[in-house]
């Protein structure tokens, strides 16, 4: 079996990503499974498989045994390594080539400093064979500036190395980045509107204002970044700043691929890139949709 452990902070598109990846699946002929692995979940559009809800909520447990949300959620985590018999039952129910995306919680920790997402992976990996990576999102605009992009590639950097699997940082709604440099350029056009500055002019340059934006974070060229940040804060900080900066580059330690929910060419640069980690096309015959010639 194959999985991918999807995370990221609240919010970042988690699971829109599992229903995208998902509706993708159909198109190119790859059963996606999703089982939903929050226990303080609301709402998303994807039909799991199964659903830890089904097993244990937050709410139920905060109200048992009078903990915060925090508190609730790893007792939920804890449990589900406890009652095994719930997860069992769904991997036995599973064929042998299945394809699950677990849309985990938003709480940012638990994938980079406490041990139950790490036991989950232990866990699947050798008591189950399941073959897992990490896609790890982050929300473009997190890393809309230098000391963001700092942060959001360290938090993604504590992930990969606290679970050790192969692992994919995505830098997710990039559609909004989008919107973003075509406002900031559309109210420029009505600034300083010219006779000569023609609709077309604008939409490429704000295209071209995206691509550098993507470029600059996609591909980064961490000096200038660092460069950046002159003002913003103490001496000290920036030296550390730079340090950080040269492991980054030095070991291309963090890279993240661009995704948007609205892009489905993304949506399938990354089921590709994601199985290719798993090397899940070597392990199995690819089947092609019938409408796919
Ligand atoms: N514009 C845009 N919005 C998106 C995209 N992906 C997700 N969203 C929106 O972002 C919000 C959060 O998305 P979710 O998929 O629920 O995020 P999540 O990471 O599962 O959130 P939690 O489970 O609460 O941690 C929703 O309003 C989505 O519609 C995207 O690619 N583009
Ligand atoms: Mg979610």
């Amino acid at each position: 079996m194959f999985a991918q452990l999807v995370m990221g902070p609240a919010g970042s598109g988690k699971s829109t990503y599992c229903y995208a990846v998902q509706q993708h699946g159909q198109v190119v002929g790859q059963t996606v499974h999703v089982v939903n692995l929050d226990p303080a979940a609301e709402r998303f559009e994807y039909a799991p498989v199964a659903d830890i809800r089904e097993l244990v909520t937050v709410s139920d447990v905060a109200e048992e045994l009078n903990l915060g949300p925090n508190g609730s959620l790893i007792y939920c985590m804890e449990y589900l390594l406890e009652d095994q018999e719930w997860l069992e039952q769904i991997i036995s129910d599973m064929a042998e080539d299945d394809y699950l995306l677990f849309d985990m919680p938003g709480q940012v920790e638990l994938y980079t400093h406490f041990e139950c997402i790490r036991q989950f992976v232990y866990l699947i990996q050798h008591q189950y064979q399941v073959r897992v990576c990490g896609v790890f999102l982050l929300d473009a605009q997190f890393l809309a500036d230098a000391a963001k992009f700092f942060a959001g590639s360290l938090t993604a950097m504590a992930a990969m190395l606290h679970l050790g699997v192969p692992h994919l940082n995505v830098l997710s709604k990039v559609d909004l980045l989008h919107r973003q440099t075509t406002e900031q350029y559309h109210s420029l056009g009505t600034r300083f509107e010219t006779p000569s500055r023609t609709e077309e002019a604008t939409a490429a340059e704000s295209e071209q204002a995206l691509d550098d934006l993507l470029e600059r974070f996609l591909n980064p060229d961490i000096p200038s970044l660092v460069a950046e940040l002159e003002g913003q804060m103490d001496a000290r900080y920036r030296a550390l700043h730079e340090r950080i900066g040269a492991l980054l580059e030095e070991y291309s330690i963090v890279q993240f691929f661009p995704y948007s929910v609205a892009d489905e060419d993304s949506v399938g640069e990354l089921l590709l890139q994601a199985n290719l980690l798993l090397q899940y096309d070597d392990e199995r015959d690819v089947r092609v949709h019938p409408e796919l010639d």
